[in-house]
Parts: C-alpha cells; structure tokens; sequence
C-alpha cells in the first residue's frame, strides 16, 4: 500500500517554526517579488508566496513587468534592491518572458538576496558541494527537506530524474548526487525505451517535466520513491506530471499534486527569506 509524502503538514511545521523566529528577530524582514503580471500562474504563484510571508509576518512589495519590459530594464530594477537595505531576499518569478534574458536577471541578483539560489554563484557552490554556506533552489531543496522528514535513506540508491531546467532538474541532480545517490538526469532527448530502463531500476524518480499526467512508465520498483514537480493547470484543475493512481499502486511512497512539491516550495522560499533577512543583520 503506497505512503503519502505529505508536503502541505510539513509545510506548515515549517511556516509555524518561521514565524516564531521572525517574532523573536529584531530586524524586519522583505521579499521582493518580480514577476510578470499577464502571465496567470506566476500572478497566482506570488500571490501565494505573499500570502504565506505575511502568515510569518515578512512584509513583501511586488514589482509587475510586462512583455513590453527589456532585460536591462529588469536588471536595473535587481540592481536596486540588490543596494536597498530594506530588501531581506529577491524572488524572480519564472518565467519572465521569451524575451527576457533569465539566466542575466538570476545572476544579478546579490547572492545573499537570492532567496531561490538560482544564481550563478549560489548554483556553482551547490555543484561543488561547498563548505560555504548557499542558497539552493526553493523546489529542489523542498524536495529534499520532505525526504529527509520521512527519514529517506540516500547513500548508494539510483535516483532518476526527469527533466534538466536550471530551476529544478539540474539542481536536483546534483543535491542527490551530494547525497550519495547515483543519479541518472534523464530528458527530452532520452530515448523511451531507455527511460523504461533507468525507471524500472531507479529507488527515488523525481518528475520534473512540465506535462500533465505524462510520466505513467509500468515495472517500476515496489520499494520506489516517486516525487511529482509538477504544477499543471488542466480543466481548471492543478494536476501533476504523473499519472497518480498508475504509478502509486506500484510504489511505496509517492507526493500528491496538490499537497506535495509545491506548498514545500513555497515554504522553503520564505525560510530562505528569514535565513538570509538574519545572515544580512549578523552581529547587530
Ligand atoms: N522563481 C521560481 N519560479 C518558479 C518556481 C520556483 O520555484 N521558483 N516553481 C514553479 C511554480 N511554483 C513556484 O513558483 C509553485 C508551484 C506550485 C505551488 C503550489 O503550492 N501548488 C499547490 C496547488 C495550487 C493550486 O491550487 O493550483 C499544491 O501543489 O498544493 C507553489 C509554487 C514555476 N516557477
């Protein structure tokens, strides 16, 4: 029988112990929020993030683009809330638009404001698994908060994952190789019959592709773990990456859409928000 990996209640233990230590701080604390506002689901996704940092008390302003903006008119805007102490972290909002240079906008923002460690620099300490403390991408780290909640065992498993977005699949690749998984980064260019293969051996399948109800792969391990990153709207309905019910009577542990990845996602944005709110007011 398959276990739930309940992401909504460890979300919630994680915004309660937040907002306690937000109470305690004696600094106050601001998200920055850039996002386009005629794309509907980064409107809704922000507006979640700003409801969740007001329920810990973090203040938040947000700044709407359009398709009318450029990428220089996004950098000068990082630029001032990279210098404005009021600013604790700097959410961009993916994505911005075709048109907008998203990896130039990431790596503008000051790595100790970079709340989803989607920067460069943050990123590159997460590929050498460095000492130095870093920001690590708001859903991968969620991800990997919610199987250690439940006590995953990591050293020496196979871990698949599908998909290879700077915002979450390479990130997740290389935390579960920090981990000591031997992991496989499948993708779009992965033929079927071996994605078959790496399924059907993996411990832990992370599905990161984007597509609703996609990933429905037969013979996979009855000891699986399998985690869906997917955030899909269909029929008015948010649905997953996977085929739930398929794929949960094969395996013994697998995430919902919704209840899963998403509220660990934003719960981990604002814990990267206090951390980085505390580490910017360090000695006061
Ligand atoms: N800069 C970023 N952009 C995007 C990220 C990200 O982590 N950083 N991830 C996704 C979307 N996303 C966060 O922004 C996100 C997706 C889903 C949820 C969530 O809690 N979903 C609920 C269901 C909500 C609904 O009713 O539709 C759930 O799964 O329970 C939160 C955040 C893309 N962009």
């Amino acid at each position: 029988m398959v276990q739930i990996l309940d992401g909504k209640k460890l979300s919630k233990k994680i915004l309660e112990k937040i907002a306690e230590n937000v109470k305690e701080a004696a600094f106050s604390i601001k998200l920055a929020s850039i996002y386009n506002e005629k794309n509907p689901g980064s409107k809704m996704y922000v507006g979640m993030k700003v409801r969740r940092a007001a329920s810990v008390g973090i203040d938040s302003e947000e700044f709407k683009i359009d398709d009318t903006w450029n990428t220089d008119q996004v950098l000068r805007l990082i630029d001032k809330l990279n210098h404005d102490d009021s600013v604790s972290g700097i959410l961009v909002q993916s994505p911005l638009g075709q048109h907008i240079d998203e990896s130039a906008v990431f790596n503008a923002i000051s790595p100790i404001k970079d709340v989803d460690g989607l920067a460069a620099y943050n990123q590159g300490l997460l590929f050498e698994n460095a000492e130095e403390k870093h920001v690590v991408s708001a859903t991968p780290a969620g991800v990997m908060a919610l199987l250690k909640a439940y006590d995953y065992s990591f050293t020496g498993k196979n871990a698949l994952v599908i998909g290879r977005s700077v915002l979450f699949g390479r990130p997740m690749s290389i935390l579960l190789t920090n981990a000591d998984m031997t992991v496989t980064l499948a993708h779009s260019k992965t033929p079927t019959d071996q994605l078959q293969q790496f399924a059907q051996t993996a411990d832990l399948i992370v599905v990161a592709v984007g597509k609703a109800n996609w990933f429905q792969l037969d013979h996979l391990k009855a000891t699986a773990t399998v985690i869906d990153v997917g955030a899909n709207k269909l029929d008015g309905q948010t649905v997953g990456d996977v085929v739930f019910q398929k794929t949960a009577a094969q395996v013994s542990w697998i995430t919902p859409v919704p209840g899963g990845v998403g509220p660990m996602t934003i719960a981990t944005l604002i814990q990267h928000t206090y951390e980085l709110a505390k580490f910017q007011h360090r000695g006061e």
